[in-house]
């Protein structure tokens, strides 16, 4: 499959070159929601270490995981594990901007993780940051568009770990959902990422590329856009060779900040077709949640009932 590339190196080029470099983010957001970034600015060796990270953190024993248990899905530090319902994932979600507001709460063991997780959650925002402003030029909004608050925004690392396993119609790794930011940075350690194509609704596998990031869509850009950029349905398979870890870092707005479609995107023509909503409204929905309701999204577009 033809995964789309952006090269980030022209973003600081010529003027030509980001423009054109632009005009491959809308079309790669646009047509498929995602796309892999190369040349970002996060050297090999802070992947590499947050990946270690998080595989020394799965290998402490369940005593030293479970203080962090918690099913409370608002808890800014939480660890779920467990093989239910046909799917096998375990992970720790916290919170990482301000990083001083909330590295003290991640795990002190094993020794490096703070520093080793806490490097690769700097250089992720930074390069997020990067991207949502091209994203939203590209969308035609002004630059700077939303800067100081996506600056003041919040980012969220989920990292997953999830084991060797060769009969994908027994178990997955995690069932096809959206992300509900605007953008989610994937750093993968081997296969297992799918993406639903936007146009035939089928399965597509996302390769791993060591030198390379994944890059998608989130619910609240897919709000802001008016749908012109649709969130991304993926889920993850098993691999059956060897144990998979990934770190998806999710930025958007701050917890409370409601985000709305742009009004530079609405006229007579193009109403606004999502309710406005904040990062806590989307933690409450999923809070109260009745077993197969609406998606998130689904639950914002509006003359939808
Ligand atoms: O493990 C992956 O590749 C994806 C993880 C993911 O979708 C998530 O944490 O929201
Ligand atoms: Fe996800």
């Amino acid at each position: 499959m033809q995964i789309p590339v952006v090269d980030l190196c022209r973003l600081n080029q010529s003027s030509a070159q980001r423009s054109l470099m632009l005009k491959d983010i809308a079309k790669a957001c646009r047509k498929h929601g995602y796309f892999q970034v190369v040349n970002h600015g996060i050297s090999q060796s802070v992947m590499k270490g947050a990946l270690e990270a998080a595989s020394d953190f799965f290998a402490l024993s369940k005593e030293a995981k479970g203080q962090f248990a918690s099913d409370d899905i608002r808890r800014p530090v939480r660890y779920e594990t467990g093989t239910k319902d046909g799917k096998a994932r375990s992970f720790l979600k916290h919170y990482a901007h301000p990083l001083s507001d909330w590295i003290h709460l991640w795990p002190a063991e094993p020794p490096s993780y703070r520093e080793k997780m806490g490097m690769f959650a700097i250089e992720a925002r930074k390069l997020a940051l990067q991207l949502m402003d091209a994203i939203l030029e590209s969308l035609g909004l002004g630059p700077a568009y939303l800067r100081k608050e996506l600056e003041e925004g919040m980012q969220m690392l989920a990292v997953n770990g999830y084991p060797q396993f060769s009969q994908p119609d027994v178990m997955v790794g995690l069932f096809p959902h959206s992300d509900y930011g605007f953008i989610t940075i994937l750093l993968q350690s081997c296969n297992g990422l799918e993406v639903m194509d936007h146009d035939d609704k089928c399965w597509r596998a996302v390769p791993h590329q060591p030198e390379a990031l994944h890059v998608h869509i989130g619910d609240h850009l897919e709000v802001l856009s008016n749908g012109e950029f649709k969130t991304l349905i993926h889920r993850v398979v098993l691999n059956p060779d060897t144990r998979r870890i990934s770190i998806a870092s999710i930025h958007g707005l701050s917890i409370d900040e409601k985000v709305s479609t742009a009004k530079e995107l609405l006229d007579g023509q193009q109403p606004k077709r999502y309710e406005d909503s904040s990062f806590r409204d989307y933690l409450d929905y999923l809070h109260w949640k009745i077993k197969n309701q609406r998606s998130f999204i689904d639950s914002l577009k509006i003359g939808r009932a």
